[in-house]
């Protein structure tokens, strides 16, 4: 992996070298305080800093070399690389540092707006009982194989990919299976990866923060599709589309492949049929072209059943046997945070959820609905720092399908909670319809509300950070797990009903 300078300013359609010297470049790092000896350090501007006013740390810490968009001062025995674009650069450099090891295994990325996590487990699943070693990559963690490493972004950034995959490519893995966000693919934090399979799940309203409009969110998931021809080295590509989100037709027209589309409405080569929604499951035929496949879940949802076949379409690209995919699907269970239950040997139900989307909220509400047999009590917020205008359609949500709406703080980052309340409260205020609502600013205070009130039979819904152990606040972020909180409630709840 090390590599000479003039090899990796070879790379470079056009850079002008100051202090030239051919050293042996050992790491590349965006973030000065990652830098050692021999790094290359490249300066990024960012949203909130400028990489380029962090030059003198990383010449202290080590660096032997620097990239950057600017002229930067840097001692004589420092290489100064200048680019026009510092990202062009590194798509450049960094997969051909680390040799492209997301060429060298097979690559399942799957995109959409909600389901992707829960997809990811589930081809892990089946991957792994077809007998290959697999890495994941994705919202919870990183899994290569059973050990685990800790992730900070969806899809990391170019440098942190490179080094995953490569970590990965190294410890034999067949397999990996990823979340490909759209501000991945916006950025191209994926650029020298070759996906092999790609997955669409759906397209609903989030981060317009970032993208500005649906269609460039569109766009930007479009992108995984179009690079399933764009210099391919490997054949047997295929894209697993959900065509009965009407953004799926977009995903069908940038896919130059093979296309397997899967649905419950509309025409497609896997439908599910029968479908069968229970609270400790679902039950579905699923309709090939090679004959039906009767499948039996232990996770629940018309939502579950779309991610399942998001799944067994990946699965079916990638040739595994039928029976191998029916046997897993009936021992999977859950995933970490994802409508998953909370017993503390309460006569009511706790269901700790990620919806933080409304088409995710939405979905699991009218889930919840389907198996209630009394009151739906919902816990949720809506992040700071991120849309805005999903607040009080959330709320509206909220209010609908609820029978009380506890709305609270969910990662208020540099925003006051008490503002991100009042937007999602615009919303939940106009949609009440005699049913209860409170504003509870502190999330533990909301949960142990839920808990207080709840009556036999009742679901309480804690919804939108799931697997999630921190709550960000303005000035700091603290320890703060859903689950958790939610088993100290009903202990107490317990204690005192004694
Ligand atoms: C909008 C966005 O994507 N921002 C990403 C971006 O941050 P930024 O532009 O604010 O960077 P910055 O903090 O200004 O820093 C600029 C540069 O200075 C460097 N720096 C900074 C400090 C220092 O002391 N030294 C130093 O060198 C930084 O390493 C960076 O290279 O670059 C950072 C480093 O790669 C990312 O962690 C950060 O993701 C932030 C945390 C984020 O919240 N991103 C979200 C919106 C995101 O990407 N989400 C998607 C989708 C989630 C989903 O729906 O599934 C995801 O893939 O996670
Ligand atoms: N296919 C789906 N359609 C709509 N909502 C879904 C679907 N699958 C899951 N959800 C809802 O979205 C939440 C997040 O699911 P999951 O983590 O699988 O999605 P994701 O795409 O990985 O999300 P993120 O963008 O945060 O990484 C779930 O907790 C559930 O509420
Ligand atoms: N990947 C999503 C996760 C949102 C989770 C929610 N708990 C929040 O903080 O808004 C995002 O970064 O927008
Ligand atoms: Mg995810």
């Amino acid at each position: 992996m090390p590599k000479y300078i003039n090899e990796l300013v070879g790379k470079i359609v056009s850079a002008k070298v100051t202090n030239s010297d051919n050293k042996l470049v050992t790491a590349i790092e965006c973030d000065s305080r990652k830098v050692r000896e021999n790094t290359l350090f490249v300066c990024i501007k960012g949203a909130t800093v400028d990489g380029h006013d962090f030059v003198a740390q990383a010449v202290k810490n080590g660096a032997a070399a620097v990239l950057a968009e600017k002229d930067v001062e840097v001692p004589a025995d420092v290489v100064k690389i200048i680019v026009a674009d510092v990202h062009k650069a590194m798509e450049e450099i960094v997969p051909y540092f680390y040799d492209y090891p997301g060429k060298k295994m097979r690559m399942i990325g799957v995109t959409g707006t909600n389901g992707k996590t829960t997809i990811t487990y589930i081809l892990r699943s089946i991957l792994r009982n077809a007998g290959y070693k697999v890495g994941v990559i994705g919202t919870i963690k990183i899994l290569i194989e059973d050990e685990e490493q800790e992730i900070h972004n969806t899809t990391p950034d170019i440098i942190d990919l490179q080094q995953i995959l490569a970590q990965m490519d190294e410890k034999g893995m067949d397999y990996v299976v990823m979340e490909v966000s759209s501000h991945a693919l916006a950025l191209n934090r994926v650029a020298g990866c070759e996906y092999d399979t790609a997955v669409f799940t759906n397209l609903t309203q989030d981060h317009l923060d970032f993208h500005k409009t649906m269609k460039n969110y569109a766009l930007a998931k479009a992108k995984l599709f179009d690079s399933l021809t764009a210099n391919a080295s490997k054949d047997n590509k295929t894209a697993i589309i959900n065509i009965d989100d009407k953004a799926g037709k977009i995903m069908q027209q940038h896919s130059k492949c093979e296309v397997l589309t899967y649905a419950i409405n509309n025409t497609a080569k896997l439908k599910a049929a029968d479908i069968d929604i229970h609270a400790n499951g679902a039950e579905f035929t699923l309709q090939t072209d090679n004959g039906a496949l009767a499948l039996s879940l232990n996770i629940t949802g018309l939502f579950n059943i779309y991610n399942v076949m998001g799944a067994v379409g990946a699965a079916v690209a990638e040739k595994i046997d039928s029976k191998i995919i029916a046997d897993t699907l009936a021992q999977f269970h859950s995933v970490p945070g994802r409508f998953e239950l909370v017993r503390g040997g309460q006569d009511f139900s706790v269901i700790v959820d990620y919806a933080h989307t409304p088409d995710g909220l939405e979905n699991v509400l009218k889930t919840a609905r389907q198996i209630a047999k009394q009151r739906i009590i919902t816990v949720f917020g809506c992040g700071g720092d991120r849309d805005r205008t999903k607040r009080p359609i959330m709320g509206e949500i909220a209010a609908r399908l609820s029978d009380v709406v506890l709305a609270t703080s969910d990662n208020p980052r540099s925003e006051d909670p008490e503002f991100i309340l009042s937007e999602v409260e615009a919303g939940v205020l106009p949609a009440l319809h005699g049913n209860m609502h409170e504003k509870i600013t502190d999330r533990k205070d909301a949960i142990y509300r839920a808990v207080e009130i709840a009556a036999k039979d009742d679901i309480i819904v804690i919804a939108g950070k799931g697997h999630e152990d921190y709550q960000i606040l303005k000035d700091k972020t603290i320890h703060f797990d859903d689950k958790e909180v939610a088993l100290a409630a009903i202990k107490t709840k317990l204690a005192e009903d004694k």
